[in-house]
């Protein structure tokens, strides 16, 4: 799996990508690693397939009846509060996730790291699962607060290409949401393949004009 997310000036960008394995075997190449929560709330997964999708639907009833209880919607703090709560009180169960619980409440763009350590961050960017550490190389090497839509959208898409490119774990579509004031947004669904061939083609123009 690889999973990443991103604050900018244009708001936040949530990247991920569709395998499931089971050992070399793959799984499936159309899971959903991106639930969401609400309409402003979004939580992404990595680690144990069946710990993820089922806390993290918890975390999304939980959010419900908090709205319910206290008539406005859960802040990004909060949710990620309950769901790093949850993991607390199973430690020594052998839960395996790795999640990043994002979206825009009150104080603005919000986005935390919450893993089954109980480890909880805030920060700007995170990438989570086995093919992380190819995104980060893009993201270290390309990221900018001041980065606009179009291009915080090609950085999230390349960088999850590059890591389905060279992680075996991680694979098929890549999933794309835009994250603003106005809520969350899901702006595309590509085959990572289909990028492949996009991005040698895009080499080839760039090394014909130099010759
Ligand atoms: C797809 C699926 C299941 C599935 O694929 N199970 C396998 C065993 C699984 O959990 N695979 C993990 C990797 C893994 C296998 N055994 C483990 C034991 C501990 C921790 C991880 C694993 C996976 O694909 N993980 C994905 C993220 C998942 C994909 C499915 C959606 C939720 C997030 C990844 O992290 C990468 C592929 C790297 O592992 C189980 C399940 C129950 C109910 C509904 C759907 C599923």
């Amino acid at each position: 799996t690889t999973t990443l997310a991103f604050k900018f000036d244009g708001g936040i960008i949530v990247s991920v990508d569709s395998r499931s394995t089971m050992g070399a075997y793959i799984a499936s190449g159309t899971v959903k690693k991106v639930i969401e929560i609400n309409p402003f709330l979004l939580g992404t997964m990595a680690g144990g397939a069946a710990d993820c999708s089922y806390w993290e639907r918890s975390l999304g009833m939980q959010c419900r009846l908090f709205e319910l209880r206290n008539k406005h919607r859960i802040s990004v703090a909060s949710a990620s509060k309950l769901l790093a709560n949850t993991m607390n009180s199973y430690r020594g169960y052998g839960l395996s996730m790795g999640t990043m619980i994002t979206g825009w409440d009150e104080t603005g763009p919000q986005l935390y790291y919450v893993d089954n350590d109980g480890t909880r961050l805030h920060g700007r960017y995170f990438s989570v699962g086995s093919g992380s550490t190819y995104a980060y190389g893009v993201l270290d090497t390309y990221y900018r607060p001041d980065l606009t839509v179009e291009e915080a959208i090609d950085l999230g898409k390349r960088a999850i290409y590059h890591a389905c490119h060279r992680d075996a774990m991680s694979g098929s579509i890549n999933n794309l949401y835009h994250v603003t004031k106005d809520g969350w947004v899901k702006i595309h669904a590509i085959d990572v393949n289909d990028m492949h061939y996009e991005f040698l083609e895009e080499k080839e123009k760039e090394r014909s004009a130099r010759m």
